[in-house]
């Protein structure tokens, strides 16, 4: 926990209190983006920035295992893939801070383990709202669930494009962002990958 630490009910509420130099380094900004930080419209934008910039970074106060800690045994001999798919997640690239917009594939094969299937969404969530690398999230997901599930094996599959790539620099919308992460069955076994990928629409 750290100790700029803000509850979600905090932040549902717009209670986080936002410390005055957090503040002045907003207003500098908007000060270097050419506006007039005292201007009216501007104001509050300060204590609104810092707010938001909270809750986009609000897997910073998670470990996401946590959320594979509950898990059904009884599962009926089940040792097929459970996948789940078009999981869509926003993040932030840790190079501009500019928005990450994408979907997930996360699968694993069960040993004789399963988790609550909205679980997986939890994992990915408290990896993407952190200052990311799309390659680093991919792997934290995927390492994540076969650590903590222990199946024979994980696919992680993100599709996600870049606004530092649409809306700046390069300016070129419309490009997509494909990283995997293959582990166990799924890295050793040309079959059981294509098959994985194949359920996820690839
Ligand atoms: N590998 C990888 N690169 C990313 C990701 N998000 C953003 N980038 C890239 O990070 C790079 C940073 O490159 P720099 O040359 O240091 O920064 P820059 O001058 O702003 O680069 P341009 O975006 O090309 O204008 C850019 O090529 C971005 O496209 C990501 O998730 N993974
Ligand atoms: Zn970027």
């Amino acid at each position: 926990m750290n100790k700029f630490a803000a509850s979600d009910e905090d932040l549902e509420s717009g209670k986080v209190h936002v410390p005055d130099d957090v503040q002045d380094a907003i207003r500098t900004l908007i000060a270097w983006s050419g506006d007039d930080p005292a201007r009216e419209g501007l104001l509050d934008t300060p204590k609104r920035v810092a707010r938001a910039w909270k809750e986009y970074c609000q897997g910073y106060q998670e470990d996401p295992a946590v959320h594979l800690s509950r898990v059904f045994e009884e599962v009926g001999g089940y040792e097929e893939i459970v996948l789940l798919k078009d999981i869509p997640f926003q993040s932030h690239c840790e190079h501009h801070m500019a928005p990450i917009i994408g979907k997930a594939a996360i699968a694993y094969l069960p040993t004789n383990r399963v988790v609550g299937i909205s679980k997986l969404a939890r994992v990915l969530h408290g990896y993407a709202r952190r200052l990311q690398i799309q390659e680093r999230l991919t792997a934290e997901v995927a390492e994540c669930i076969w650590e903590h599930l222990e199946p024979r094996g994980v696919a992680v599959v993100i599709d996600a494009s870049h606004a530092c790539m649409t809306a700046r620099g390069v300016r070129t919308p419309g490009v997509g962002m494909v990283t995997s992460r293959m582990m166990g069955t799924f890295l050793e076994d040309q079959r059981s990958r294509k098959e994985v990928l194949s359920l996820m629409g690839y």
